[in-house]
C-alpha cells in the first residue's frame, strides 16, 4: 500500500507538486500519467524519501520510507536506470545490493534470470549496457528483495517490443499475487493494457484519478464548429479546457455544458457528441490540455 497525503513541493515560487493525494492498493497497478514536467518524478522521489516535501506526507506499507527498517525488502524502486554504477558488472551490482539487504546470494542469479540478463550480459560492466539492459538490471534491483510494493518511473523506456510485453506480464503477475505497483510511463498503450487505476497529474496537480475503466468511460465531448477560433474563445470563457484532436476539439465536460458554452457565445456548432473509443490517449490529451505548454513557458 502507498499513501500520499497532500504532498507539495516548491522550487522557488513554482509548485512542482501541489497538494497531491492518492492511494495505491495491494493487488493493483496504478498508472501515473502526466505531460513532461507535470510532477510525476518529484512525487515518486518524495515517496521514496529522496526529495523532502514542502508539505504533506507519503507512506509505504504504513511507514515513511526513511523509517522502513530494510526498505528493499518492502519496496522495490526504479527511478532512473542510468543512475547505476557504470564500473561494476551487472552481477556485482546486484551482489552488493543483496549483501546490503541481507539476502541469500542465490537471489542474484534468480533475478538476473527473471529479467532476461544472461551470463554474458551479467559479466559485462554497466557502462557497456544498452538503455534496455540498464532497465532490466534496474528492475532486477527493484525485485531483488521480493518486495510487496514496486515504484517504477518510466521502466519501459528503452525496452524493445518483446521487453515491453514481458514487463507488462511481470507487473500484472506481481499485482495479481497481491503486490502494489505505482508505474509512471508515457507509453499510454502499455499503461492502458496493464493498469487497474489511473492517477493523472498536470501542472503539479491531480486532474483525474480513479478506476481505469470508469475514467475511460467518461472520455469527454467532441465538438466542432466552422468558426473554430470562436468556439475556442467560447470554451475559454466557460472555463472548459479543450485539446485538438483529429475529430475536432476534445473537451473534458459533458455535451450539455459544451453546447451551452457555445450557445452563450452565439457559436453555431457543426458537431457535438460524447467522445468514445479514443482510449487512454484521448483521455490523457483532454485532461492535460495546455499543461505541456505551461511547462514550456515556465
Ligand atoms: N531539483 C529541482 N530543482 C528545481 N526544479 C525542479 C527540480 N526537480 C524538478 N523540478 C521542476 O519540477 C517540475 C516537475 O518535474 P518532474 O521531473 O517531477 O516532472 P515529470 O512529470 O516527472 O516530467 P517528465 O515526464 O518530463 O519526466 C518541473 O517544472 C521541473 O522543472
Amino acid at each position: 500500500m502507498i499513501t500520499v497525503e497532500n504532498l507539495t513541493k516548491r522550487y522557488g515560487p513554482h509548485p512542482a507538486v501541489d497538494d497531491v493525494s492518492f492511494q495505491c492498493e495491494p493487488g493493483t497497478v496504478t498508472g501515473f500519467l502526466g505531460p513532461n514536467g507535470a510532477g510525476k518524478s518529484t512525487t515518486m522521489r518524495m515517496i521514496c524519501g529522496l526529495t523532502t516535501p514542502t508539505a504533506g506526507r507519503a507512506t509505504v506499507s504504513g511507514h515513511p520510507y526513511q523509517e522502513l527498517p530494510n526498505p528493499g525488502r518492502e519496496v522495490g524502486v526504479l527511478l532512473d536506470a542510468s543512475a547505476q554504477h557504470a564500473g561494476r558488472t551487472g552481477r556485482e551490482a546486484l551482489t552488493l545490493s543483496a549483501y546490503t539487504m541481507g539476502l541469500d546470494r542465490r537471489e542474484v542469479a534468480a533475478k538476473l534470470d527473471l529479467v532476461g540478463l544472461n551470463a554474458v550480459a551479467a559479466k559485462r560492466r554497466v557502462r557497456a549496457y544498452s538503455l534496455g539492459m540498464r532497465q532490466r538490471l534496474g528492475l532486477a534491483h527493484a525485485l531483488l528483495g521480493d518486495p510487496r510494493v514496486l515504484i517504477l518511473d518510466e521502466p519501459a523506456n528503452g525496452l524493445d517490443p518483446e521487453g515491453i510485453f514481458w514487463m507488462r506480464g511481470l507487473l500484472r503477475d506481481f499485482a495479481d499475487r497481491g503486490g502494489t505497483v505505482l508505474l509512471s510511463s508515457h507509453l499510454l498503450r502499455e499503461v492502458e493494457a496493464v493498469a487497474d487505476r489511473l492517477v493523472v497529474i498536470g501542472g503539479g496537480r491531480i486532474v483525474a484519478q480513479g478506476d481505469k475503466n470508469e475514467l475511460l468511460a467518461g472520455g469527454g465531448t467532441v465538438v466542432r464548429a466552422r468558426d473554430s477560433a470562436a468556439l475556442r474563445r467560447a470554451l475559454e470563457v466557460a472555463n472548459l479546457s479543450a485539446a485538438d484532436s483529429s475529430e475536432g476539439l476534445l473537451v473534458q465536460a459533458d455535451a450539455e455544458a459544451v453546447g451551452q458554452a457555445a450557445a452563450d457565445a452565439g457559436v453555431a456548432l457543426a458537431e457535438l457528441r460524447p467522445a468514445s473509443g479514443g482510449g487512454l490517449e484521448q483521455l490523457f490529451l483532454t485532461l492535460t490540455a495546455g499543461e505541456s505548454t505551461k511547462e514550456a513557458v515556465r
